[in-house]
C-alpha cells in the first residue's frame, strides 16, 4: 500500500504528523457574499475555464475541447493510423497518433492551435511513443502545459527572476520552495512533471532551469478541479481563474460547484462581476492589490477557454451578506484527522473551520471515527493497533478490487472484515464486546467506505449474473447491491442532519440506491406488472419535490425528516428481503433507524422539528398494503416504491445542491 494511503486509513495521523488545526490561516483571497442569499441559489454565472484536459482514458472516447462523448461509431483506438483521416467526425490531431479527437470541426479549429502550440501534442506524442510510463495519466501535466502557454500570450508570467512568485495569473502558487525542499510525493510528482514538461517545449531536450514549469504545475495541483459531468469517473482536469480559484474550502461548505457543458454563447458577457453573488476580499495588502487586478484585468482570462466546462457555485446554506464562502477540497465523509492529512501535501494549510475548532468534536466527527463501545460515553479511546490492522486490511481489500477488479473476492474479503467486527445491533451489543479492541459501527467512516466498495462489487456481480443468464444468483446478487447501497444513503442521510453540507454526497447516493432498485426490479419482472406498478403508483402518489426557491431549513428539515417517515414504512417491509441471506446485512434490523447505536446517538435529534410546508405533496406517504407469505411479484411491488422514493429524494437533494441543470436529474424520467 502506498505511503498516503496508508496514512488515509490510520490512525497515525491522528498523532501530530501535521500541524494543529489551531494554525491562523494565511492571508489570501477569500470570496464573500455580496447580499443575504437563501440555500440553493447560484453564486456564480458558468465561468469558463483557464484550462482543461481529458484524462488519458478518456482521450479516445470525447472531445478533448468541449468534453462531449464523441459519436459511438468512432474508432476507439487511438493509435489506428486509418482513423487520421478528418474528413468526418471523429476529428483528431493528425501529429500525436490521433491521441486528441474532437467532436466537430468547430472545436477542432478551436483547440488545435492551442494543442500544438502548448506542446501538449509533443507530450502525448512521447508519451505513446513508449518513451514514458504506458499506465501514468498525464492530465495534470497536459493542463499545466495548455496553462503555461496561455498565461505566457498573454502576458501574465511573472517577469524572469531568482524569487519564486506568489501569484500567476491571479492563483496562488506560494510555498513551492518548501514543498519542494520538504521532499514527499507533490514534491517528487512536481520536479519529475516539470521536467516533462521542459522536454515537451523544447521538443525533446531538455532546457536547463525548470521553474517556470514547476510553478504552473504548482499552481495546477493547488488550484485544479476534477471535471465531473456525468456518471462514473471524472473526465478531466481543469484550472478556472480567480472567479473559482479563490474560493478557500471548509469542512462545513456553505456552497458546492456543478460544471456544465451546454448553451454555451462565445459572446457570453455573463462573467461581467455584476453577475457574481459574491466578490472577492483579502485580508492583507498584496491581496488587495489582487483584488483590484481581478475587477481591471481579470477579464482576460474570459477569452482563455472559449468551449470547455464552465463551472457555476451554489449555496447549499443559507449565507449572510459579508459571510464567507467556501466549498470543500476533500471528502466530507472522513473523520478530521483523515481530512488534514488529505488536505496539507497538496494544499498546504490546517482547517480551522467550525467543523474542525469546535470543541469538544462535534458530534458528525465523533461517530465518523468513535469505536461503537464509546458510543454511550462521548470516549473515544479506541486501540490505535487494533485500529490501523482493520483499516489497512479493508483498505487493501478495496484498493484490490479498484485495481484487480475481483468483485467476488472483494465482497468476500469486506464482509468478513465487516462481521469480525461489527457490533449485533439493537439491544445486544454488549454480548459481542469480549476479546474486541475494537469495534465498529454502520455510521463509522471505515464502514462507509466498505459499503460504497460492497455496493458496487455486488453491481458487477448483478450485471454478470444476468449476462450469464443466472437469474437467480443475479437477484441475489441484485438484493446485496440494493441492501449496500441503501445503507449507504441511510446512513449519509443520517450524519447530513448533524451537518447539513453532507446533503451533497448523501444525493448521490439516494440516486445510486434508486437506481440499483430500479433496475433490479425491472430484470426481475414482466412488462406488463412494469406498466401496473407504474399506473398504480402513480395514480396515488403526490410524492413530488416542491419548489427549492427561498427554501428555509426547517422547511428543508421537515421535508427529510417527512421523507425518511415514508422510506421507514417501505423499507421495514423489503429490507428482510433484500438482506436475506447475507450475514453481515442481516444482523442490520433497521438500516433507516441508527437510535439503537446508543444514547448518545439520539440526543441531537430531539431537536428537529418538523415545522413548513412539505415538499412531498399533500398526502401522508403511501405504501401498499403488505401481506405475509409475499411473493416475489409483491416483493418487487415493495422495491418499486422504494427505488421512486429514493429517486425522487436524491432528485431533490441533488436539485438543492447542484441546481435542475445538473448531470443527476435531467436523466431522471421518474
Ligand atoms: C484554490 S486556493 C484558494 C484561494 C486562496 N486563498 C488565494 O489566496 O488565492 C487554495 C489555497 O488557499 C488557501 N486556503 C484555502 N482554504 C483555506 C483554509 N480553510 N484555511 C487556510 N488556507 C486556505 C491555501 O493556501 C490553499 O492552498
Amino acid at each position: 500500500m502506498n505511503e498516503l494511503l496508508r496514512k488515509r486509513f490510520s490512525a497515525s495521523s491522528r498523532r501530530g504528523l501535521y500541524p494543529s488545526a489551531r494554525v491562523p490561516p494565511l492571508p489570501g483571497m477569500e470570496m464573500r457574499a455580496r447580499e443575504d442569499t437563501c440555500m440553493s441559489h447560484d453564486l456564480t454565472p458558468p465561468i469558463p475555464p483557464y484550462a482543461v484536459s481529458l484524462h488519458d482514458r478518456f482521450l479516445c472516447s470525447h472531445c478533448s475541447s468541449c468534453f462531449r462523448a464523441l459519436p459511438s461509431h468512432a474508432p476507439q483506438q487511438c493509435f489506428d493510423l486509418k482513423s487520421r483521416s478528418n474528413s468526418a467526425p471523429p476529428f483528431s490531431c493528425p501529429t500525436c497518433f490521433a491521441s486528441v479527437r474532437y467532436c466537430s470541426s468547430a472545436c477542432f479549429a478551436s483547440d488545435r492551435p492551442l494543442h500544438v502550440s502548448s506542446h501538449e501534442c509533443f507530450l502525448l506524442h512521447q508519451s505513446h511513443s513508449g518513451t514514458c510510463p504506458a499506465d501514468d495519466d498525464t492530465a495534470d501535466l497536459r493542463v499545466a502545459l495548455r496553462l503555461l502557454y496561455s498565461l505566457e500570450m498573454r502576458g501574465l508570467l511573472p517577469s524572469e527572476s531568482t524569487d519564486l512568485p506568489n501569484r500567476i495569473g491571479g492563483l496562488l502558487v506560494s510555498d513551492l520552495q518548501k514543498v519542494l525542499e520538504e521532499g514527499g510525493e507533490v514534491a517528487e510528482k512536481i520536479r519529475e512533471g516539470g521536467m516533462r514538461m521542459s522536454c515537451a517545449r523544447n521538443s525533446g531536450g531538455l532546457h536547463g532551469a525548470v521553474m517556470v514549469e514547476e510553478v504552473v504545475l504548482w499552481a495546477v495541483i493547488t488550484n485544479a478541479v476534477e471535471v465531473q459531468v456525468s456518471k462514473g469517473p471524472a473526465l478531466g482536469v481543469a484550472v478556472y481563474g480567480p472567479w473559482f480559484s479563490w474560493f478557500n474550502h471548509s469542512c462545513s461548505p456553505n456552497a458546492c460547484y456543478r460544471f456544465e457543458l451546454d448553451n454555451w454563447c462565445e459572446e457570453s458577457t455573463s462573467c461581467e462581476s455584476s453577475s457574481f453573488r459574491v466578490s472577492p476580499a483579502s485580508t492583507d495588502e498584496a491581496s488587495i492589490a489582487w483584488q483590484g487586478w481581478y475587477h481591471e484585468e481579470g477579464g482576460l482570462a474570459r477569452e482563455f477557454c472559449k468551449y470547455g466546462p464552465r463551472i457555476v457555485v451554489r449555496s447549499i446554506k443559507p449565507i449572510n451578506k459579508g459571510e464567507e464562502v467556501c466549498v470543500t477540497y476533500t471528502d466530507l465523509l472522513q473523520p478530521m484527522a483523515i481530512r488534514r492529512v488529505d488536505l496539507w501535501p497538496k494544499y498546504r494549510f490546517s482547517c480551522c473551520c467550525e467543523r474542525c475548532s469546535a470543541s469538544p468534536q462535534l458530534y458528525v466527527d465523533y461517530i465518523l471515527s468513535c469505536d461503537a463501545r464509546n458510543l454511550n460515553t462521548k470516549n473515544n479511546n479506541s486501540a490505535t493497533a487494533e485500529y490501523d490492522e482493520l483499516a489497512d486490511l479493508l483498505h487493501e481489500a478495496i484498493a484490490e478490487y479498484s485495481s484487480e477488479d475481483n468483485p467476488k473476492s472483494c465482497c468476500y474479503k469486506l464482509e468478513s472484515l465487516l462481521l469480525s467486527q461489527s457490533s449485533r445491533g439493537n439491544n445486544s451489543m454488549e454480548n459481542t464486546l469480549s476479546g474486541r479492541k475494537f469495534l465498529l459501527h454502520p455510521l463509522h467512516h471505515l464502514s462507509l467506505s466498505a459499503y460504497v466498495a460492497l455496493a458496487s462489487a455486488y453491481r458487477s456481480l448483478y450485471i454478470i449474473g444476468l449476462y450469464e443468464e443466472q437469474n437467480g444468483e443475479a437477484l441475489k446478487m441484485g438484493r446485496a447491491a440494493a441492501a449496500y447501497s441503501l445503507l449507504l444513503a441511510a446512513a449519509t442521510h443520517y450524519l447530513s442532519l448533524f451537518e447539513s453540507s453532507l446533503i451533497a454526497p448523501t444525493s448521490h447516493f439516494w440516486l445510486s440506491a434508486g437506481e440499483t432498485i430500479l433496475n433490479l426490479v425491472q430484470s426481475s419482472i414482466s412488462g406488463k406488472a412494469k406498466e401496473k406498478y407504474e399506473s398504480k403508483f402513480r395514480s396515488v402518489s403526490h410524492f413530488q419535490c416542491a419548489k427549492i426557491e427561498r427554501l428555509s431549513r426547517d422547511e428543508f428539515m421537515s421535508n427529510s425528516m417527512q421523507f425518511i417517515e415514508c422510506i421507514s414504512t417501505i423499507l421495514s417491509r423489503c429490507w428482510p428481503f433484500l438482506v436475506r441471506s447475507f450475514s453481515y446485512l442481516e444482523k442490520i434490523e433497521d438500516p433507516i433507524n441508527f437510535t439503537w447505536l446508543g444514547g448518545a446517538i439520539l440526543r441531537p435529534l430531539c431537536s428537529l422539528g418538523s415545522k413548513g410546508t412539505t415538499a412531498f405533496g399533500k398526502s401522508k406517504c403511501f405504501a401498499w398494503e403488505y401481506q405475509s407469505g409475499r411473493r416475489i411479484e409483491e416483493e418487487m411491488n415493495c422495491l418499486y416504491q422504494l427505488a421512486i422514493y429514493s429517486l425522487r429524494y436524491g432528485r431533490y437533494l441533488a436539485t438543492i445542491c447542484y441546481g435542475p441543470q445538473s448531470y443527476l436529474i435531467d436523466k431522471l424520467t421518474i
